[in-house]
């Protein structure tokens, strides 16, 4: 068993100030979490001296692995710059140009600090521009922790058995309708029973209750489906945008929104948030429109900084060929392990992401509800009593970085081995 005193005795501190010892729910590991000391590369080191190899990397951001030596110089040469002015910048302006480029459904875009602000706004834009008030989210979906969308919601919220969220009037979720993953003809009796809806809102690989995959010509039509009832489509790729490829999971399944919202990798660590779209969309963003976003911290120099270089190291290193490939790899090695030792999981996942999903592979929320939550709990512990740092919950993502390695990976074969 893997020696935790001192985070035992930090939780017991912890937890008289923050709610449960900790800042976001899904950190709360039970009996208590490890508290983090340092990380480096993909390794992550609790105050304990405990090593682990982390597939959580910062709930996805963190591609390039803990502290890159790219991101970290572009960081610390613009704290010496001064990290918050009140204006814009140069290298603001640069990333949104690079952004714009890679992302076929986006030709302008704003900058905020979340991916919360992010599907909150581009929400906001999407109510704006076509004068509607409803919107559907996908069950299971989850699009940060704002009141519309926090209903039958993915991620920490599943993970506790609370979906929906005591504090949200019932007047501020009247607007939000709920499709089932996977399921067009559910989509299109929603379509058709309102003309009020402004938009569908989506992750187009659901990442936080999986990974649960698309099937195939589900986006496509979805895209056929939003256009005919006039409807916005917005794509949440908090996760899979700069993780699937470069232009995310829009360009991967070629199927392009009217808007994306976009965080995670693309502050390489440091908070940010992104909604983009179609130009005549976003440009009803104050003060070229008369929708009001602000913030200010939104465009912080730091977290550009930081994302400017992320792009810089994922064209060089060719990242996704790479990450994918290890992705498949992993996937394979594990389906393998699962065949052999008949048990009656699955394994999911695409690009870097992949998952265990303790029962039969989902197709929706519905399905991974079923699946062994308290199973995958005890295998989450058994893991990290062998070094090796997953999600510990049923219902997030495992990632891949560039930091991992053939013995990083080879050491985590043994781990699943033993542990499953
Ligand atoms: N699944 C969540 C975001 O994508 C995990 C992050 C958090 O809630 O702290």
């Amino acid at each position: 068993m893997v020696n935790l005193e001192k985070s035992k005795a930090m939780f017991e501190k912890a937890r008289e100030y923050l709610p449960g010892g900790v800042s976001s729910p899904v950190r709360a590991i039970k009996p208590y979490p490890f508290y983090t000391e340092k990380a480096s590369g993909c390794r992550i080191t609790d105050i304990d001296g405990n090593e682990y190899i982390d597939y959580c990397l910062g709930y996805g951001p963190n591609m390039l692995g803990h502290a890159n030596p790219v991101v970290k110089k572009a960081i610390s040469d613009q704290l010496e710059k001064g990290w918050l002015y009140g204006t814009p910048t140069e290298s603001e302006f640069k990333l949104a140009e690079r952004i714009a480029a890679a992302y076929p459904g986006i030709d302008m875009l704003r900058f905020v600090s979340t991916g919360t602000e992010a599907t909150m706004s581009a929400l906001r834009a999407a109510r704006g521009y076509t004068g509607k008030n409803k919107f559907v989210k996908i069950e299971g979906g989850f699009h940060g922790a704002h009141d519309s969308v926090l209903v039958k919601a993915g991620s920490g919220a599943s993970t506790l058995g609370k979906p929906d969220s005591l504090g949200v009037p019932q007047d501020f979720t009247k607007h939000t309708l709920q499709a089932p993953y996977n399921n067009i003809e559910a989509m299109t009796d929603l379509l058709e029973s309102s003309d009020d809806i402004a938009a569908v809102i989506m992750e187009p690989v659901m990442g936080n209750v999986g990974p649960v995959l698309p099937q195939e010509g589900y986006l496509e039509e979805i895209r056929k489906l939003t256009k005919e009832y006039d409807t916005l489509l917005i794509f949440d790729e908090v996760i899979t945008g700069f993780r699937l490829a470069m232009g995310g999971a829009q360009e991967y399944y070629g199927v392009t929104p009217d808007l994306t919202t976009l965080g995670k990798i693309i502050g390489g660590g440091m908070p940010i948030g992104v909604f983009g779209g179609r130009k005549d969309i976003i440009e009803m963003i104050a003060p070229s429109g008369s929708v009001y976003q602000a913030g200010t911290f939104s465009g912080h120099p730091a977290s550009v900084a930081a994302g400017n270089a992320v792009l810089d190291v994922l064209e060089k290193e060719n990242a996704h060929e790479k990450l994918n490939t290890m992705g498949q790899n992993v996937r394979s090695r594990l389906s393998d392990m699962v065949t052999d030792k008949g048990l009656d999981y699955s394994v999911s996942g695409i690009g870097s992401m992949f998952k265990i999903f303790f029962g039969d592979m989902p197709t929706n929320y519905q399905d991974v509800l079923k699946c062994d939550k308290e199973g995958y709990f005890n295998f989450f512990h058994k893991m990290l009593d062998q070094g090796i740092f997953i999600p510990p919950s049923q219902f997030e993502t495992n990632f891949l970085s560039l930091a991992h390695t053939e013995d990083d990976l080879e050491a985590t074969f043994e781990a699943y081995e033993s542990c499953l």
